[in-house]
């Protein structure tokens, strides 16, 4: 049996229920010990971020502090690049070794769009894709070289993580949970209520330091 690493990486801007019930659904539903949220220094296709990185990192940290297997990892923010999750896992891996089994989860609205990531069809040299359940309208149709992707190397026997250290896709069958950062990001500047959305310690952060509230 193969010691997992789990990873999700994310923006976080802010954290949000969406983030923390998924992570706390798979830790189940594929018995994994810890997930590691990975938040991005300067996200690939957002490249401008109308918050300091420290109050991200605070977020998370508050969002998490009641949860031992919920932690974080500050490898993209210590890089001060733009965060190409492909860096990130070569240098994961380099750190690693190749006996570790290690699992990038990502949104299934990340995963449709993979194809405008950089060196995306070498992630699975390196790591197993979990693909967390997300209603999303699709801006464009996927991809055929993605749909082609996902049918070779799509599993659905969890116990292959325990067997291969990189290599296949996972579709998670855990509830979802229709809330985006974005969504809270609106919901803060139209002055709607959005406690419902975050961690009560974050929605106290959000407000203690106002944040979001510039148009
Ligand atoms: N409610 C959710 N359910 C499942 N996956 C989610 C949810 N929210 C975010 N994710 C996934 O978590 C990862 C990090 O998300 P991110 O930090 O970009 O939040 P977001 O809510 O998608 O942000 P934004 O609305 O600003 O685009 C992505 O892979 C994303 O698809
Ligand atoms: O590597 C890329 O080209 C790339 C492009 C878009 C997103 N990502 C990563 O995907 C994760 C979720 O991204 P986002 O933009 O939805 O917060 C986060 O870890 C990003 O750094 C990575």
């Amino acid at each position: 049996m193969k010691k997992i690493i789990s990873i999700l990486g994310g923006t976080f801007n802010p954290i949000h229920n969406g983030h923390l019930l998924s992570a706390k659904r798979l830790l189940k539903e594929i018995h994994l010990q810890n997930i590691f949220l990975l938040p991005n220094n300067i996200p690939p296709h957002k490249l401008t971020l109308d918050i300091q990185n420290k109050h991200r990192l605070i977020m998370i940290k508050l969002a998490i502090c009641s949860f031992s297997k919920l932690k974080m990892n500050l490898l993209e923010i210590k890089n001060k690049n733009i965060s190409y999750t492909f860096e990130t896992l070569v240098k994961i891996r380099q750190k690693i070794g190749t006996s570790i089994s290690l699992i990038f989860i990502i949104g299934e609205d990340n995963l449709y769009e993979i194809n405008r990531w950089e060196n995306w069809k070498k992630f699975l040299n390196f790591c197993h894709i979990v693909v967390i359940p997300r209603k999303t309208k699709l801006v464009r149709k996927i991809h055929d070289s993605v749909l082609y992707w996902i049918n070779t190397y799509t599993i659905d026997d969890i116990s292959i993580f325990h067997y291969y250290s990189s290599g296949f896709i996972f579709f998670s069958n855990i509830k979802q949970e229709n809330i985006s950062s974005s969504k809270i990001r609106r919901y803060i500047k139209i002055k709607k209520e959005y406690k419902q959305f975050v961690p009560i310690k974050v929605y106290h952060y959000i407000k203690k330091n106002n944040l979001y509230l510039e148009l």
